[in-house]
């Protein structure tokens, strides 16, 4: 099995303190960076966007995951064409994904799509030969902090099927609620990336004690 991938989520950082939280992720060995870019309407929280990601693209060499929560996500994807890796948009904003999944493919980047925990698979199945990334969502999307919607597992499972069934190989991103001790069950049910923001970013330990720890806990999956 492909080891799973670690991207923390500055979501839950110390804002103040943006670029060294960033450099800790990167000295304490994450794969990747997972960046929140909330509109305030899609969810009713405001975070960032591609001002800021720019500003942090200077600071690590680190992927950028970008996660659009906005309405109309197609309007921003240009905005990210020097600094994503990865852009995300959300199936329930996106009527016209495929439309949307070839415009960020045709910037050269990698295009993810994510269902949030009240949409069926039903709704992404069609877009599964196209995407690089499905990312489910196992809370409600807004903030940090929440716990995980345990069912949504299954709903990784399915997916994890579907892919396997068709042949196709994207990665299935979990967003929301990872810890230790349910990142095994993660991987257990088809993922393999793991969106970790208040399991890395929180007061008790280091970030870089908190990625191996997660690390370890995610490869007894
Ligand atoms: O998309 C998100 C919230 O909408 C965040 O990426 C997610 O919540 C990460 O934080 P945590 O790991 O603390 O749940």
């Amino acid at each position: 099995m492909a080891t799973v991938k670690l991207a923390p989520s500055i979501l839950t950082a110390d804002f103040g303190r943006l670029a060294d939280e960033v450099r800790a992720a990167e000295a304490g060995g994450a794969d990747m960076l997972h960046l929140d870019v909330m509109d305030g309407r899609f969810v009713p929280n405001i975070t960032f966007g591609a001002l800021v990601v720019e500003a942090l693209r200077k600071v690590t060499s680190l992927p950028f995951d970008i996660h659009l929560m906005t309405v109309e996500p197609e309007r921003l994807i240009e905005q990210f064409a020097d600094t994503a890796d990865i852009i995300n948009v959300h199936i329930e904003v996106s009527p016209h994904i495929n439309r949307t999944i070839d415009a960020i493919h045709r910037l050269g980047k990698k295009a993810g799509v994510c269902i949030n925990p009240g949409t069926p698979v039903a709704a992404i199945e069609e877009s599964l030969p196209d995407v690089d990334q499905v990312m489910v969502m196992t809370i409600n999307p807004g903030w940090g902090g929440q716990q995980m919607i345990l069912r949504q597992l299954e709903k990784v499972a399915q997916i994890r099927r579907l892919l396997d069934a068709g042949g196709f190989r994207a990665d299935i991103e979990i967003d929301g609620g990872v810890k230790a001790h349910n990142a095994a069950a993660c991987v257990r049910a088809g993922a393999t990336v793991l969106v970790c923001g208040s399991s890395v970013y929180n007061a008790e330990k280091s970030v870089a004690e908190n990625l191996a720890e997660l690390r370890r806990a995610a490869s007894a999956g």
